[in-house]
Parts: structure tokens; C-alpha cells; sequence
């Protein structure tokens, strides 16, 4: 299994916000704090070891991301290109071997993400491990924004990218993609549950 040192985690805050008016998302509150430090506390809340690094992928209002402690990085592809673009930038970024991605708009993502997610590199052949939930009817559904990659997959992603791909999920299946099931509702049933607009956001909060 890899280690936590071994990780830098990775708050994706790149988007346009459109369906919450424009936005930016990551700055919007969530119980009184901004949705992106919100997030990259968990990643600090995460069981097991501290991960090596994180590291905010944003576009707009840098400033302020970059008042939460971290290194804020603006996608190097242009025209929000969407969440590959943000792993891309991760990628780049990155100093250590492999890159935890977690999105700005879901507040409540499990604290054994990263360790679960680790495990799945148990099996050799892997590259990506990608995090899905399981539904009230028993069905997967992958949660592409929530990956564990291996750096080496930067020269990959950006031929992909270059070649207009845009898609997560078609870029994940030219690798050895483990799906990590997390059984809701055992875990928090709203895990997994991601606000694109304040009403959304407002119903997250309240319970
Ligand atoms: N770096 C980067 N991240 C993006 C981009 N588009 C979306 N994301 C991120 O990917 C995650 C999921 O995206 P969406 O839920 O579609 O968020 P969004 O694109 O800001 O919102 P909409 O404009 O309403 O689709 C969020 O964490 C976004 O910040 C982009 O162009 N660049
Ligand atoms: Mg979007």
C-alpha cells in the first residue's frame, strides 16, 4: 500500500460556477467557512498519516485562495477546459509520486478517502484508483473528481488533452482504474453529495 507521505492532495476550484449564477464556488460559505478551506481541512482530517503536501487548483480571485495557506495553482490550459484541466495542473505541480483530487463542492466527502483509496494501489498494475458511491438501488456510481493518480500519467493527460479530450472518464479507462466502492449509507449518506447551486449548498448546511 502507499503511504500518506507520499500524497499531495489536491482541491479542485477551478470551475465557472454557471449553475450557481458564476460564482466562485470555492469561496462561497459552508457553515461559515469558504467551501475550498472547508475542503482542504478534511484532506487535513483524513485518517491515517498527514498527506506530504496540499494544493489549491483555482482560476479566479487568487488571492484569496491563496490566503488559505497553501499554493494556489490557475489551470495552465485555457478557456476552463473543466475538472481535467484542474488534474493536469495537479499533475504539474505535484512533487510527490502520486496526486489525491478532491472537488471544492462537496463538503462532505469521507475521511477515509485517502486511505481507501491508497489501498487500492495494493494491486501492482494500477494507475488511477477512483472513488464511487453505492446507491439506495445497489448501483456504483463513479465519482470521477475523486481520484488517486500516479504522477506518470501527466504525459498521458496532456496528449489527451492536447487532442481536445475532455472527459474524465474516457481518459481514466486507457489506464488500470480501480473502482473503490464506498457503501453509503453505512459512511454518511450525503458523502457524496455535491451542491452546483446555493440552494444545494444552503440544503448541505441543514440537515
Ligand atoms: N481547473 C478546473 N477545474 C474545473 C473546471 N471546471 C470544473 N472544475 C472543477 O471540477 C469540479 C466539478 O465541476 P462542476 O461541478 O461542473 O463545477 P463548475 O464547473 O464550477 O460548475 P458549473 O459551471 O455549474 O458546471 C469542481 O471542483 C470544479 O471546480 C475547469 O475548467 N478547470
Ligand atoms: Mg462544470
Amino acid at each position: 500500500m502507499i503511504h500518506s507521505h507520499q500524497i499531495t492532495g489536491l482541491v479542485l476550484a477551478g470551475g465557472r460556477g454557471s449553475r450557481m449564477g458564476g460564482a466562485d464556488k470555492g469561496l462561497q460559505n459552508f457553515n461559515g467557512t469558504p467551501l475550498a478551506m472547508h475542503t482542504l481541512l478534511r484532506l487535513q482530517m483524513q485518517e491515517g498519516d498527514l498527506l506530504a503536501e496540499q494544493m489549491i487548483n483555482a482560476n479566479r480571485n487568487l488571492a484569496a485562495y491563496e490566503a488559505f495557506g497553501v499554493p494556489v495553482w490557475p489551470d495552465t490550459l485555457d478557456d476552463f477546459a473543466g475538472p481535467l484541466a484542474g488534474f493536469m495542473t495537479g499533475l504539474e505541480r505535484c512533487e510527490t509520486p502520486y496526486l489525491l483530487t478532491v472537488p471544492c463542492d462537496t463538503p462532505l466527502y469521507p475521511l477515509d478517502l485517502a486511505v481507501r483509496l491508497a489501498q487500492a494501489f495494493e494491486k501492482e498494475d494500477t494507475e488511477i484508483a477512483m472513488a464511487a458511491a453505492r446507491e439506495e438501488d445497489g448501483q456504483l456510481r463513479a465519482q470521477p473528481v475523486f481520484c488517486l493518480l500516479k504522477l506518470e500519467l501527466l504525459e498521458s493527460l496532456t496528449a489527451f488533452t492536447q487532442g481536445g479530450g475532455r472527459k474524465i472518464d474516457r481518459w481514466t479507462a486507457e489506464h488500470h482504474t480501480v473502482i473503490v466502492p464506498f457503501d453509503l449509507p453505512a459512511d454518511d449518506p450525503r458523502a457524496f453529495f455535491n451542491a452546483n447551486t446555493l440552494a444545494e449548498l444552503h440544503a448541505l448546511e441543514n440537515p
